[in-house]
């Protein structure tokens, strides 16, 4: 397995402000899925875009299947093969399930009928406008279009945004799939911590900017009073093996 989006020593925030996200190191490799975890306000998002090249960072590396990518520049993380599925989805609303699918870019060979084999709700809806899709429906949609675009790395913040954990239950495997079959690195943000860990390989707990936990998903899912701690920010920065 080769390492395909690498953080070294992260810092990032907001002009003019104190950093949010210090020391952050993380790795994930091929085929991968880490869970980034951690409460309100942790830093959870300012990672996602420092790392997408929407936020520049402070200080610190990324690197992207071993290219190294400047800071800031999100054209070349997506060139890199990196792609963000934002909170807000950021739909076409006004446009179909076909459109929105037809307009993000194809480099290499998912189809639309890839797409549809993952979501095949999505089928019903193909001649729907994006913005009368129900939200777990537009939530596949942003994530077929993620697809489309051949991710190495696919960074995903709160995919449980809004929805009922039922739909959320039917959405996670569906990762699981696409990264067994594509080989692509996932970085999930989740607030479900327990849906996380059972789907993740890998998860991390940040707080206050920080990493405070990290460690096989399976083992940090055995350990939820260690999970609740690093929430609160007292757990000691030890890795669970
Ligand atoms: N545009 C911004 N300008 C200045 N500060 C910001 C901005 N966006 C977020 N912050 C601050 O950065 C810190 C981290 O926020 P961030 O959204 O990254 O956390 P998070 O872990 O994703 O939280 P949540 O789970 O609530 O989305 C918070 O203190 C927040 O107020």
């Amino acid at each position: 397995m080769s390492t395909i989006l690498e953080l070294k020593d992260l810092a990032a925030g907001y002009s003019g402000g104190r950093p949010v996200v210090r020391d952050l190191n993380l790795a994930v490799e091929q085929g991968e899925i880490l869970a980034l975890l951690g409460p309100n306000g942790a830093g959870k998002t300012t990672m996602l875009l420092t790392a997408s090249g929407l936020l520049p960072s402070l200080s610190g590396s990324i690197e992207i299947d071993g290219t190294p990518v400047k800071s800031g520049n999100a054209r070349a993380a997506v060139r890199a093969g990196l792609v963000l599925v934002p909170d807000d989805r950021a739909l076409f609303t006004t446009l179909t399930v076909e459109e929105n699918l037809r307009l993000s870019r194809q480099r290499k060979g998912t189809t639309v009928d890839k797409v549809l084999s993952y979501f095949p709700a999505l089928k019903e809806r193909f001649k729907v406008g994006a913005g009368q899709l129900s939200g777990g429906e537009q939530q596949m949609l942003a994530i077929g279009r993620a697809l489309m675009q051949d991710p190495k790395v696919l960074l995903i913040d709160e995919l449980s945004m809004g929805l009922a954990p039922v739909i959320v239950e039917g959405l996670l495997p569906v990762l699981r799939r696409v990264a067994d079959d594509t080989g692509a690195a996932i970085l999930l943000v989740e607030q479900h911590v327990m849906l996380a860990l059972d789907l993740a390989d890998t998860a991390v707990v940040v707080a206050h900017g920080q990493e405070v936990l990290r460690g096989a998903a399976s083992d940090l899912a055995r350990s939820p009073q260690r999970i609740e701690q690093a929430y609160l920010g007292s757990a000691p920065p030890l890795a669970v093996s």
